[in-house]
């Protein structure tokens, strides 16, 4: 199952600058992780924005949720998902 998730990042101002820095490495590894399995396909950058556009694929919504409730910066983003559904004119 293909979803387009959209993640805008707001870091409150006052976490201070050692627990960001550390809180975004784990993020950068846990996603990394999960774009080496598979799973999270592709991600962008929305441009002029603290945010992304990525792609998962995954068995279920429950996967899906749990991958994303597992990002470190999780307590700190708006998630939005769009489910995809394969498009009649795709030649993939
Ligand atoms: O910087 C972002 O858009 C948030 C994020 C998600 C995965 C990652 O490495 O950073």
């Amino acid at each position: 199952m293909m979803f387009l998730v959209r993640m805008d990042v707001r870091i409150p101002h006052d976490l201070p600058a050692t627990d960001v820095d550390a809180i975004k490495l784990r993020e950068k590894n846990y996603s990394q992780d999960l774009q080496r399995s598979g799973k999270w396909q592709a991600i962008y950058r929305v441009v002029g924005e603290y945010a992304n556009y990525s792609l998962f694929d995954v068995e279920s919504n429950d996967e899906l949720h749990t991958l994303l409730s597992g990002l470190p910066l999780f307590p700190y983003m708006e998630i939005h998902v769009t489910p995809l559904a394969q498009h009649p004119s795709s030649i993939r």
